[in-house]
C-alpha cells in the first residue's frame, strides 16, 4: 500500500487539467514525473475522474485488471439534472426523447429545424464523394466497404449555419467549440450502410498516436438526422440492443470516456431500405482540435 494521498489540491489539479483538454495519459505522465508511483497515480486519477463523472450522473464501468484500458477522460454531457423534458441549447429548446446510462446515449428531438436540415443538405450536396474512413494503421484515409455512403466535411465555422449548429452543440453538451471536428455530412442511398464500429481511435493501431496529436481522442459523438428515410437507416447500438429511429431534426448523442469496448458504444448505420438517409455527424475531442 502506498502512503501517497489524494489531497484536495491534487483533486483540483486533475479536474483542471482534464477540463483543459489534457489527455489522461498526459496527466499520468506529469504525475509520474512528480514522483508518483504509476499504479497509485492511475488509481488516484481514476478515482477523481470517476467521482467527477458520478457528480454529473455518469459512471464509467470498472474493467478487469488484466485488460485494463487507458484511464477515463472527461466527456461531454448535457445537463439533464432533474430529468427535464426539454433543455435550452442557447438559441433553441431541444426535447429529451430518451436517455440511457450504459452505454451513455441520449436522443434529442427538434435539435435542428427543418430549414436548417434542408440548408445543410443543399450546402453539402455538391461536395459529396464516396466516403473514406481514417485508416488507423497508417493514419491515412481510404474507401471502406464497411461504409457505403457518400460524404463530405465542412471546416469548423465554415459558414454561418455550421457556426450556429456548432455553438448549439457546445452549449447543449457543455463542451468547447474548439474541441469539435468540422461537421461531416453523409448521404446513404438505398442499400447503403455503415457497419458497426467505434468512433474513438484504436490505441493499438500504429497510426493512432499521429492522429491524437491533433486534439487527442474522440470522447463523444452527435449524429443529427437531416431527413426521415422511408424505411431503414436507424442508428444501432448492438451491445445495448438499441436502435434509434432516424427522424428529421432529431439527434443521437453518445459518449465514451475511454477508447475501449467497455464503453459499449459500438454503433452503426443500418442499411437504408427505402429512400435516402442524410446525417450530419459532430465528433468531439478530449482537447482542442485546431
Ligand atoms: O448514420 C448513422 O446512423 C451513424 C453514423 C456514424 O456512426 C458516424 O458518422 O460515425
Ligand atoms: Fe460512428
Amino acid at each position: 500500500m502506498s502512503t501517497q494521498q489524494i489531497t484536495p489540491e491534487l483533486r483540483q489539479w486533475i479536474i483542471e487539467q482534464a477540463t483543459a483538454g489534457h489527455s489522461a495519459h498526459a496527466l499520468l505522465k506529469a504525475m509520474v514525473e512528480r514522483g508518483w508511483d504509476e499504479d497509485v497515480a492511475t488509481d488516484a486519477m481514476e478515482e477523481v475522474l470517476q467521482a467527477y463523472l458520478r457528480e454529473r450522473g455518469l459512471t464509467v464501468p470498472a474493467v478487469p485488471a488484466a485488460t485494463q484500458p487507458p484511464p477515463a477522460s472527461l466527456v461531454p454531457e448535457p445537463d439533464l439534472a432533474g430529468s427535464p423534458s426539454t433543455v435550452w441549447a442557447g438559441d433553441r429548446e431541444v426535447q429529451v426523447v430518451m436517455s440511457m446510462h450504459d452505454p451513455r446515449v441520449v436522443v434529442f428531438g427538434g435539435f435542428l429545424s427543418d430549414e436548417e436540415c434542408d440548408e445543410l443538405m443543399a450546402l453539402a450536396a455538391p461536395r459529396l464523394v464516396r466516403s473514406e474512413t481514417v485508416k488507423t494503421d497508417t493514419g491515412t484515409s481510404e474507401v471502406n466497404e464497411a461504409r457505403t455512403s457518400d460524404g463530405m466535411f465542412f471546416r469548423r465555422g465554415e459558414n454561418a449555419l455550421c457556426e450556429r449548429i456548432e455553438q448549439r452543440i457546445a452549449t447543449l453538451l457543455r463542451w468547447p467549440v474548439e474541441n469539435g471536428e468540422g461537421l461531416q455530412v453523409l448521404r446513404y442511398r438505398p442499400g447503403a450502410e455503415y457497419k458497426p464500429h467505434y468512433d474513438y481511435f484504436d490505441p493499438a493501431q500504429p497510426g493512432t498516436p499521429t492522429i491524437l496529436r491533433r486534439g487527442g481522442q474522440r470522447v463523444g459523438t452527435l449524429v443529427m438526422y437531416l431527413n426521415t428515410p422511408a424505411r431503414g437507416g436507424g442508428t444501432t447500438f448492438p451491445d445495448a440492443r438499441l436502435e434509434v429511429a432516424p427522424v428529421k431534426g432529431h439527434a443521437v448523442f453518445f459518449s465514451y470516456a475511454r477508447p475501449h469496448p467497455s464503453t459499449r458504444t459500438l454503433h452503426g448505420g443500418a442499411p437504408v431500405l427505402e429512400g435516402e438517409k442524410w446525417v450530419a455527424t459532430k465528433w468531439l475531442r478530449a482537447g482542442r482540435f485546431e
